[in-house]
């Protein structure tokens, strides 16, 4: 590219940061004009804040558009040439232009920039040449056009790639532990998926390193742009794996400007519960099985509990009685009610408390009216007038004590007590007897799967299941009036902070006016002004969301979406009323045993029929001969007829062979196609068992020492994973770490691998992989794809190979 060029492309770079820090300088202006002013009413306040929440939001938007602002420019065969970033820029003088003048920088989400990734000189769309312009800071560095306009060019055949050039650089720069955006190259396929106007679910499967996470952000930060008003209310959730995996994506979205984004596993969707609990991969795949439902429905069932003759209640004014027909009675008109296990319990309540009262009443009567008593008066037992010494107030007195007496209390928790949902998970799992009652359905080997102490702590898979129990108990009013009390002080807190900081940033030529010195706090102290705005509440949707089990999203993403269970997939229904949605994931990585083996059966539950399937079908992440070798490989796993147990990609049910979909992943991983070639196969190393660890470590050295500033994942069997990290000597996290993103080299079992990738692998133990997992064949097939640049298999012997693997070569 000549000189010339680079200085004209410089010239405009340098006047769109130039525009940028103006509009800095103003929304930060702006922002310390709303801030100065503290008069006013309580309301203008309350609109203070917003105006100020906008102006910050504002300028962080601005911040995250610093880092490669522009990067391309499209010219027209008609029409001025347009330069297409990060954000949007309007022409200089903002406001005060015509509207339809033209911008100085396009946003890359606006219709108008669209060619910018998906012209090609087959269908340029009116584009005569797309350029990509590199830049380091604010420093133009490298452009490199593409002609798209054949008949001015006589270029050749159309190429599949957009912007090829820095496409590649993208894709060899070394791997930081942390994902990057790829608006500056996103490819045509992605481009669609990304733009979407899907209004339901929809799924896109695609093989490893084929970009379905950075998609599905940038599909995420385009919706915010295209749809804000309705998506910045309900919010977006985006649902990944595991926190390590978050962390992995967490400066993606950010980097796009866009904040107001929950990023959430699974486990972290029950507000007030921290699942950091580990279990057997087998209890968690029970747990996540449909058929929990029913267990979970039975279990509230089984604690709507009637006394098998008599229950009895030792209250203060004596021990009364609950015989069984009385509580079936009760318990059958609590459920004829169709109220909530928690909002039936009140009539239960009444009923008892009546029956109970009435008893007392009788009771006192009969030994006040002791039959020598009677014949004293000249009575006979059973004359009305007499013998009924309590009228009805008298009735509603005892009703009144007995509602206080701890025995009652205790009765009618046994009976129908309030619960929470962590109460009747805790009870069920900690009772054979309980699980037994609930779970017929389970074998008595997968009961005592799910048994474990009443204070374990909650596991991922156990969310689901929390959260179906809530649906069924609803709310408890012990709960709900705690919850209301902390979001009451909650709000007291917040307007108390406001009329302080009115009261501290008042004009200071106020103070000696004493009139006009009157402040907000004067008027209102913050109890009233909590009680004015209940409705507003400060924190970001995001946050709000977060701490409602009960948010509905605007639109939800789910990654790695073929991990998910039944009963997670039911929890993420129930958070997207509207059903827009989009799934990302890839049915041959499948992990999990009660993960999915066929989108069909994830969905139909849900939205039979309505939804769409899309493809990705380039791989970005490995080279062709990597990529070559983890296909053949899988194709050859899921294909063999009699493979040993763990070999055949099992789908969690058990019964049988890969369904029709299933097939079609495994089509779809055999016909990926990788973007680049580096010249060289993966390489095997055969070692005995006993020089394994020491090899290893070996090798490790060897890699690091070619690798420079890369990063070096050795991926292991799980139960080899601690042995071989203590012979590769990598120190043990601490808690709360990610080492997975930030050492240099890590050791990981390969299910901590997922969605992750690595400049260079080590896979260890190949068959040791296929034989542990419930999905062997699918973890081999993760293993082998997470490498961007080298791949080896260390190995020992003893345990056949698949051929692709045995067929190659010992390093050089
Ligand atoms: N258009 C693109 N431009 C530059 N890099 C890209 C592009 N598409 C994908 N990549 C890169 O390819 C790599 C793989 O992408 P990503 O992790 O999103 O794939 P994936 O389909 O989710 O993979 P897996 O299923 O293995 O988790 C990432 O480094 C990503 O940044």
């Amino acid at each position: 590219m000549s000189n010339a060029e680079m200085e004209r492309e410089q010239a405009y770079v340098s006047r769109l940061y130039r525009r940028l820090d103006g509009l800095r300088e103003q929304a930060s202006a702006r922002l310390a004009g709303t801030l100065r002013h503290s008069d006013g009413t309580a309301t203008e306040l309350w609109e203070r804040e917003a105006t100020a929440a906008r102006h910050t939001e504002r300028l962080a938007r601005l911040a995250a558009a610093e880092q490669g602002l522009c990067f391309g420019r499209l010219d027209f065969r008609d029409g001025p040439s347009r330069y297409v970033g990060r954000i949007g820029l309007p022409a200089e003088d903002g406001e005060d232009t015509e509207e339809d003048a033209e911008p100085l920088l396009l946003d890359w989400r606006a219709p108008a920039a669209r060619p910018f990734y998906l012209a090609t000189a087959l269908a340029p769309d009116g584009v005569r040449r797309r350029r990509h312009i590199r830049t380091k800071g604010r420093q133009v560095i490298d452009l490199n056009d593409e002609i798209l306009d054949l008949r001015e060019d006589g270029q050749p055949a159309d190429t599949e790639l957009i912007g090829e050039a820095a496409l590649m650089a993208a894709l060899n720069a070394d791997r930081s532990g942390r994902m990057g955006d790829i608006v500056a190259t996103i490819q045509a396929e992605q481009d669609v998926i990304i733009r979407s106007g899907h209004r339901g679910v929809l799924v896109v499967q695609g093989g490893p390193g084929t970009g379905k996470t950075v998609v599905a952000l940038h599909r995420a930060a385009y919706l915010l742009y295209t749809y804000r008003d309705l998506l910045a209310k309900r919010g977006v959730l985006v649902i990944g794996p595991n926190t390590t995996f978050l962390r992995y994506i967490e400066d993606v979205l950010p980097a796009l400007g866009e904040t107001g984004v929950l990023l959430s596993t699974i486990g972290g969707l029950f507000p007030g519960v921290r699942a950091d609990g580990t279990e057997s991969p087998q209890a968690a795949a029970i747990k996540g099985r449909a058929v929990m439902v029913d267990v979970v429905a039975a279990a509230v069932r089984d604690r709507q509990w009637v006394p098998p003759d008599v229950l009895e209640v030792k209250a203060e004014q004596g021990t009364l009685h609950l015989d069984r027909a009385t509580c079936e009675r009760v318990r059958d008109l609590a459920r004829r009610s169709r109220l909530l296990h928690n909002q039936a319990r009140p009539i239960v309540v009444r009923e008892l408390l009546d029956v109970l009262a009435r008893q007392a009443a009788d009771r006192l009567n009969a030994s006040i009216l002791l039959p020598e008593v009677l014949a004293d008066l000249g009575l006979e037992p059973g004359e009305e007038e007499v013998t009924d010494l309590f009228d009805a107030d008298d009735v509603a007195a005892f009703r009144r004590e007995l509602a206080h007496d701890p025995a009652v209390h205790a009765a009618l928790d046994q009976v129908w007590p309030a619960l929470t949902p962590q109460e009747l998970l805790a009870g069920l799992y900690s009772s054979a007897e309980r699980l037994a009652s609930a779970a017929p359905e389970l074998t008595q080997d997968e009961r005592d799967l799910l048994l474990r102490d009443p204070a374990a702590p909650w596991t991922p898979a156990d969310v689901p299941l929390l959260d179906e129990a809530a649906e069924l108990l609803g709310e408890d009013e012990r709960a709900a009036k705690a919850q209301a009390e902390a979001a009451h002080r909650r709000r007291i807190a917040y307007a108390q902070g406001v009329l302080d900081v009115a009261f501290g940033s008042r004009s200071i030529d106020l103070e000696d006016d004493e009139e006009a010195a009157l402040m907000p706090g004067d008027l209102v102290d913050a109890e009233m002004l909590a009680g004015r705005h209940d409705e507003h509440d400060p924190r970001t949707t995001a946050e709000r969301a977060a701490a409602d089990r009960t948010w509905a999203f605007g639109h939800v993403i789910v990654d790695e979406a073929q991990e998910l269970s039944p009963m997670a997939w039911r929890l993420l229904f129930r958070r997207c009323p509207t059903r827009w949605m989009t799934l990302v994931g890839d049915l041959a990585q499948t992990g999990d045993a009660a993960g999915a083996s066929s989108w069909e059966q994830v969905l139909d539950p849900h939205v039979p029929g309505r939804w769409r399937l899309e493809r990705l079908t380039v791989n970005y992440r490995m080279p062709a001969e990597f990529l070559k070798v983890a296909t053949t490989v899988r194709a050859e796993l899921t294909t063999a007829p009699d493979l040993p147990n763990g070999h055949r990609d099992d789908p969690a049910d058990g019964h049988g062979l890969p369904s029709a979909e299933e097939t079609s992943g495994r089509l779809a991983a055999e016909t990926l196609v990788s973007v680049r070639e580096i010249g060289s196969d993966p390489w095997r190393l055969e070692v005995s068992p006993g020089e394994l660890p020491g090899r290893l470590a070996e090798l490790v050295a060897a890699e690091v020492a070619e690798l420079g500033e890369g990063r070096l994942a050795v991926l292991t069997p799980g139960s080899l994973r601690d042995e071989l990290a203590r012979a590769v000597a990598v120190p043990s996290p601490e808690p709360g770490e990610d080492p997975e993103l930030r050492d240099q080299v890590v050791v990981l079992a390969v299910g901590q691998a997922k969605g992750l990738e690595f400049d260079s692998v080590l896979v260890v133990e190949p068959a040791r992989i296929l034989a542990e997992g419930p999905r062997g064949a699918n973890d081999l097939f993760v293993a082998l794809t997470r490498a961007t640049k080298r791949l080896g298999i260390v190995h020992t012997d003893g345990h056949p190979l698949p051929t692709a693997l045995a067929a190659l070569l010992p390093p050089i």
